[in-house]
């Protein structure tokens, strides 16, 4: 048995962990031979389109469908009224609350769905729309939850006033939940007693992901062997099974439901929509495939958002400037239903991670929930569980106390930082984080981007202002964060009560490739990529061999999905330890051909070698073959093996942003010269698609931070349902990003990964941010509101004076 390969070229042959191995799934993307849902064309297809809401609030008085029913090619208009027989009218959220699949009496947004019109194409059933006559009786809109919290404005007569909700007693009939975690007492006494305390009150605007396809479905009703068949934008295919299962009592196996390439989804597609359920019925009732695609409008109107957060805090510290203690009030709007895709335990997501990257003793959080006039399904985009608003709250706190402080926030940061040896660290509202050296990635950072001669520039520049020889500041954005990913632990995360593990399940052929299949579902992230590199590693099988597979739940394992950045700390733990149980039976079937003891082989690379005697070895493809082609004694042949894995914690990544900015103070014009993003999220498994990731999110990071946003005038208006009002930053926008890294293993993750893939939107808006701001802070600025466009900026200016 002679080698002619050196090691170094198996291990690189085998393309696995720390590969920059190119993504497969590109070579389709990039000829436009994706398989978007809106490519699916089943013979007979009929078309849906919603009438939706001109009103933000308004009565339904009747509803005329005869001239729409009248036009040429429209088979169906379904109101309220019919899904009512059904029990279908209303369906259950996520959150535990229930939404309107079409409107029952009133309708709450402007652009709820009122009736669903089935025709022979997308043309005549945006015809046959317009053709539908609703009379409404307008009603007071509310669009501020404080407002709300005060009116006699009953917006959900459906709920009895007094009732509480999914999460326990409501205050108010526009109430939805208090969320409260940690010892609001305890922290009061010690902010009350302290040398020095801050206080802040701030908004984090709502705003959207806005992914390049819009949300759609394509439903199919076999009438002959009762099959339903779901394709659709999912990021969860087989939660929408369980839910489609149990609203429409058609047996779970009955049901397959398969998300083909996903054209973007960051959270925007983990909900179930109204047009999803119509869709289903109108293939129900017709017999046909019926399509439905939002355009662009309806996503942007109706579909979830993000964000809406009303957050006012308070820290306090010593005159040294360590932080002794954090209070925390959100008041979250959720628009008109609860739809937000929490775990069940936490309606505010995991806003509890708000103390941050910081060793504070006491800390207490409450949330209140809120409904008001808005789109319903909030909490998407890049990180679907409130990490961002945690991140961008207390990111700002330390700058508004280092203000207070006059303190240089780099240095308030690192005086404040949880120190490497408290790891696994318990903070005080209750997380275990599991790992983390931020001194070192501080340290790092700093010294990247020189630090200190930035703040000597900045000096410089701030006097040479001052002396009327320029127009533009200098700002210089910091952050530290520390995510929270990897939801969850079965005994604290649930969806619908279904447990948030994930799975993989490997099947290797004969001739020594193979095929894996995972519970969760790729909408652009690469995972038929990665998940190879996890599993060539595992298995000593080439990545280029490994076929991945996700999103059909007729083949796939019961997963929970992907967002939340939980695939790789759960799926990519499942598929390592699927990977385990294979090698594990390749070493008995290694051991029987090279007739010696299981325990006298061990795993090299790609193969199993005699230990001592490495020139005596059999290849995984040897071995893969003898699985099927022998009888082996004590052995079923073939080599399959399938892992639902249930994570004992979340995963912490970390990193350490700055962000260098020019802002014209006569134009408000921002212009980013540098951003230097380090991250941290432990075992990388392909590092280019992780630097792909960080682009992404700190792209989006500055879109939230610089201009994007859902706003609504006072009469629930939505005034940026186009791209013309959405800001979407270009390459004209985007600057040069300099990414950096260190590498903190999670010490419970089976290949020491974290999620990464949110990382760069949580840490990037509070860097995108705080450079805005302190650029104004030499000026007197303590805090502004995002977005930060160039208005608010050129108003920032104006209100300290700097134009006079
Ligand atoms: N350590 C590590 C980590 C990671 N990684 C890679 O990276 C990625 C990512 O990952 P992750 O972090 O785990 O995550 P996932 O789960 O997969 O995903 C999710 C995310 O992802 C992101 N990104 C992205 N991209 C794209 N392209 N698209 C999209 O859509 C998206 N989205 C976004 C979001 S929003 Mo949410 O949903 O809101 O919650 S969440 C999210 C993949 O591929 C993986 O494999 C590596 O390599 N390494
Ligand atoms: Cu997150």
């Amino acid at each position: 048995m002679k080698d002619e390969v050196t090691r170094d070229e198996r291990v690189s042959n085998l393309k696995g962990l720390g590969c920059s191995r190119k993504r497969v799934e590109d070579a389709r993307f990039t000829q436009g031979k994706g398989n978007y849902i809106d490519d699916m064309n089943l013979p007979g297809t009929l078309t849906g389109d919603f009438v939706r809401s001109p009103y933000a609030h308004a009565r339904i008085k009747s509803i005329n469908i005869d001239a729409a029913m009248a036009l040429d090619g429209v088979v169906a208009v379904l109101t309220a009224k019919d899904l009512e027989p059904l029990g279908l009218h209303w369906m259950p959220t996520l959150a535990g609350d229930k939404q309107m699949v079409l409107a029952d009496g009133k309708v709450l947004f402007q652009g709820q769905e009122v009736a669903f019109v089935v025709a022979s194409d997308r043309y005549i059933a945006s015809d046959a729309v317009e053709l539908v006559e609703v009379e409404y009786e307008e009603l007071p809109v509310i669009v501020d939850p404080f407002k709300s919290m005060q009116s006699d404005v009953v917006l959900r007569e459906d709920l009895d006033p007094k009732a509480p909700g999914a999460h326990g007693p409501r205050k108010h009939h526009n109430h939805i939940f208090t969320w409260e975690v940690g010892d609001e007492e305890g922290t009061n006494a010690v902010i009350d007693d302290a040398d020095i305390v801050a206080e802040e009150s701030m908004y984090y605007h709502r705003t959207h992901p806005c992914p390049l396809e819009p949300c759609g479905c394509v439903a199919s009703m076999d009438k002959v062997n009762g099959k339903l068949t779901l394709w659709g934008t999912f990021q969860a295919p087989h939660v929408v099974r369980t839910v489609a299962s149990l609203l429409s009592g058609i047996e779970e196996h009955n049901i397959r439901v398969v998300s083909p390439d996903i054209g973007g989804g960051f959270g925007n597609k983990v909900g179930v929509y109204p047009g999803y359920i119509c869709s289903i019925v109108a293939s129900i009732v017709t017999g046909v495939p019926v399509k439905w695609v939002e355009d662009r409008m309806e996503n942007l109107m109706s579909t979830a958002f993000a964000r809406d957060y009303w957050m006012k805090g308070k820290i306090s510290a010593t005159k040294e400037g360590k932080i002794t203690g954090l209070h925390c009030h959100v008041t979250a709007d959720h628009g008109a239903f609860d739809a937000c895709a929490d775990p069940t335990k936490f309606p505010a997501g995991f806003m509890n991670i708000c103390t941050g990257s910081y060793d504070i003793p006491i800390a207490y959080l409450g949330v209140d929930g809120v409904y008001t006039n808005k789109a319903p399904g909030g909490v998407s985009y890049r990180c679907s569980f409130r990490v961002t608003e945690a991140v961008y709250f207390i990111e700002r706190m330390i700058e508004v106390l280092a203000i207070e402080m006059d303190m240089d926030a780099a240095e308030l940061r690192r005086i404040n930082f949880i120190k490497k040896e408290q790891f696994p660290y318990n903070s005080a509202l209750g997380w275990e984080y599991d790992s983390g050296d931020y001194h070192t990635a501080w340290d790092k950072a700093l010294k990247a981007v020189d630090y200190d001669g930035l703040r000597k520039e900045q000096a410089e520049r701030v006097a040479a202002f001052k002396r009327g020889e320029t127009r533009t500041i200098m700002g210089i954005g910091l952050s530290f964060f520390t995510e929270i990913v990897g939801a969850g632990p079965v005994k604290n995360c649930d969806i619908l009560g279904m447990g948030m593990f994930d799975s993989c399940e490997i099947r290797i052929h004969p001739t020594g490739s193979a095929v894996a299949r995972l519970g969760t579902i790729s909408q652009g992230q690469g995972h038929a990529t990665t998940f190879a590199q996890i599993l060539a590693s595992e298995i000593g099988i080439s990545a280029e061999s490994i076929t991945i597979e996700e999103g059909d739940t007729d083949t796939a394992p019961y997963g929970l999905g992907t967002y939340g950045s939980r695939s790789t700390p759960v799926a990519g733990a499942a598929a390592a330890m699927a990977g385990r149980k294979i090698r594990a039976k390749a070493q008995m079937i290694a051991a029987y051909l090279l007739e010696v003891h299981d325990d006298d082989v061990e795993f090299d690379v790609d193969r199993f070698v005699i230990k001592g005697a490495p020139e005596r070895f059999k290849t995984m493809g040897e071995i893969a073959y003898a699985a099927y082609n022998q009888a082996i004694p004590g052995l079923e042949p073939g080599l399959e093996a399938v892992s639902y894995y249930d994570p004992p914690n979340m995963t912490y990544p970390f990193g350490a942003y700055v962000c260098v900015m020019d802002i014209d103070v006569d134009t408000g014009v921002p212009t980013i010269n540098r951003f230097y993003a380090l991250d941290d999220c432990g075992t990388r498994i392909n590092p280019m698609v992780i630097e792909g990731q960080i682009h992404g999110g700190l792209t989006e990071a500055l879109a939230v931070a610089l201009g994007q946003e859902i706003a609504y005038d006072d009469m629930g208006n939505h005034k940026n349902a186009t791209l013309m009002d959405f800001f979407l930053p270009t390459a004209w926008e985007v600057p040069n990003y300099e990414t950096d890294f260190t590498v903190t293993p999670s010490p419970h993750h089976p290949i020491g990964a974290k999620g990464v893939g949110e990382s760069p939107h949580v840490g990037g808006v509070p860097c995108f941010s705080n450079a805005v701001q302190d650029a104004f802070r030499p000026f007197g600025n303590r805090h502004t509101n995002m977005p930060h466009d160039h208005w608010r900026i050129w108003k920032t200016a104006n209100d300290l004076g700097m134009h006079d």
